[in-house]
């Protein structure tokens, strides 16, 4: 095949796939919830196809197979030490993914937390919430020091800012999940995330918020429409009675803290919550 052939097949072939995924947006719509897409990519039941860009031009291959396993994160922010912590853990370790150690915590207790916590379980992933907004590169640093596996930055933070956590997070193989609680325009810091590298963009109704009666599920629909490499997250009083609207939209990682650490019978909760996630 002679070299215009070539660039006419490509060019067809990216046309072709951009009607897909084009179309398959408005498809989504009428035909299924369990269909999901932007331009870039397309979740089908728990399996994402991404397009690929090689140096900005969409090339032959046009799809990544990658399977979205939705994860639980249990944040714990008010126990009151470490000891308190690792027995929640204990409870229900089962049925969950990730174990975040809550601002509150870290800021009573110290990093420390975080390594112990992570000590007593090397099979869960430990994620800090430190909400970094400056020197965020030596903050990652340091947590990575104290076995954190996943750090979190507030989105309102400068550019510079996220650029230096997420480089930092990368050289140690960790994650940066960028919070998003007290930003205004939600789409538009999306998309310069997403563009920035970060590994999660975490919609977030913080507590003083949650008490005036607001909820995160409308942040996470603007979020989904516009990332196209981050992962997503939800977090903000999301309790058994409200995971539903979370889990529908399929982010990657849903934070409950509250809704299992205060229940009743926290492990119940636990396995409640897990069930319906893993069901999708
Ligand atoms: O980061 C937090 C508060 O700033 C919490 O960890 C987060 O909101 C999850 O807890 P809950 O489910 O109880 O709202």
């Amino acid at each position: 095949m002679c070299l215009e052939e070539k660039k006419i097949r490509e060019i067809m072939q990216s046309i072709l796939i951009f009607l897909f995924f084009f179309s398959s947006r408005y498809l989504c719509k009428g035909l299924s919830r369990e269909l999901h897409a932007n331009p870039e990519s397309l979740i089908y039941k728990n399996v994402r196809f991404t397009l690929i860009y090689v140096n900005n031009y969409r090339k032959n291959i046009f799809f990544q197979k990658g399977c979205i396993e939705l994860k639980l994160q249990l944040a714990i922010d008010l126990v009151k030490d470490i000891s308190e912590a690792i027995e929640l853990v204990e409870e229900v370790k089962e049925y969950i993914d990730v174990v975040e150690l809550g601002t509150p915590v870290i800021n009573r207790e110290g990093l420390q937390v975080v390594k112990e916590v992570k000590e007593a379980f090397p099979d869960l992933q430990v994620l800090a919430d430190e909400k970094l907004i400056d020197a965020t590169d030596f903050e990652v640093g340091q947590a990575v020091d104290y076995k954190a596996d996943i750090i979190t930055v507030l989105g309102v933070s400068e550019d510079a800012s996220i650029k230096g956590a997420v480089e930092e997070a990368k050289k140690h193989g960790k994650e940066i999940l960028v919070d998003m609680i007290a930003v205004r325009d939600v789409e538009t810091r999306a998309k310069e995330l997403d563009e920035m590298g970060a590994d999660y963009i975490c919609v977030h109704t913080g507590y003083d918020l949650q008490a005036q009666g607001k909820s995160p599920f409308e942040d996470l629909k603007k979020v989904k429409k516009v990332v196209k490499k981050s992962k997503t997250a939800i977090a903000g009083g999301i309790k058994l009675e409200t995971l539903k609207d979370a889990v529908e939209q399929k982010p990657d990682l849903i934070i409950v803290g509250g809704g299992i650490a205060s229940a009743d019978n926290p492990k119940e909760a636990a396995r409640k919550i897990s069930e319906i996630i893993k069901q999708g």
